[in-house]
């Protein structure tokens, strides 16, 4: 599997129309990949919290503006595309949602995840975004992917729920973030913790620039099962990180060293 993920430059300069047509261009130039990753929140910025209301928007292709272009771009391109988040507008009482959608390579909107769990404490995501309830798997043809959004990667039993999922366990952990710079080694750490404790591949993509006024930590990589980093991008500019996944290493890591199998509780 060919995975590439999009380390996007968010900035409040540039408009959302703008970013939305940038990163379609970006992701139409990946065809031949298998799997194409895009952040959390990139149309917004993850800490542009006063501008969720208003750029709120549908997770269906036929009304909503991003859906409809990340569709567009995926069928171009002929890939998978895990288009990041965005500022879901639920159907419930106004209800919002980070919402992460994965569309088909024939521009199907193929899963959608709500965030799990909100990140800001009593502040931002988590007082103005109702939470997810479900962790969610998508039948790539590939591998089964696996979905977690930022602040989910501080959980790790949503991830034992992923890798144990039925009737397909997760083997590849798709995490798109907007993390914090001031917290990048927790983000490196957490993400090669995910390969290693569940014996997965993690793609962890982050953004780069700045979300009102919060600098963002970059280091987009791309795990192993035995937490090698096959790929990474050491700056904080925006980036493309392609790595080739062998997926029998998944197998393989788990018949060596069979560690899953010691669990008791
Ligand atoms: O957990 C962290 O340090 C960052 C989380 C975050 O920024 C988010 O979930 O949006």
């Amino acid at each position: 599997m060919r995975a590439s993920l999009l380390q996007i430059h968010v900035d409040p300069d540039e408009s959302v129309d703008s970013r939305r047509e940038r990163v379609s261009s970006l992701v139409r130039a990946q065809s031949g990949a298998d799997l194409v990753v895009l952040p959390e929140l990139w149309p917004v910025g993850a800490f542009a919290y006063e501008r969720f209301a208003a750029e709120a928007e549908e997770a269906d292709p036929a009304t909503g503006p991003t859906a409809l272009a990340m569709s567009a771009a995926a069928r171009d391109a002929g890939v998978w595309l895990h288009a990041g988040s965005i500022v879901e507008k639920g159907t419930e009482g106004g209800a919002l949602y980070n919402t992460s959608l994965v569309f088909s390579p024939s521009g199907e909107l193929a899963a959608t995840y709500r965030k799990v769990h909100r990140f800001g404490f009593d502040r931002g995501e988590a007082t103005m975004m109702s939470a997810g309830t479900d962790p969610v798997t998508v039948p790539h043809p590939q591998a089964t992917l696996g979905l977690a959004t930022c602040y989910d990667l501080r959980f790790p039993e949503l991830f034992r729920a992923l890798i144990d999922a039925e009737p397909h366990g997760a083997r590849v952990l798709v995490v798109p973030a907007g993390w914090p710079a001031k917290r990048a080694d927790h983000w490196t750490l957490f993400a090669r913790t995910r390969a290693v404790e569940n014996q997965c591949f993690v793609l962890a993509c982050g953004t780069a620039g700045s979300h009102a006024g919060v600098a963002q930590a970059g280091r987009s990589a791309v795990i192993d099962p035995w937490g090698e980093v096959l790929a990474e991008s050491t700056g904080t500019e925006e980036a493309v990180v392609t790595a080739d996944l062998d997926l029998s290493q998944v197998d393989k890591v788990r018949e060596s060293f069979p560690v899953l199998k010691d669990r008791v509780l």
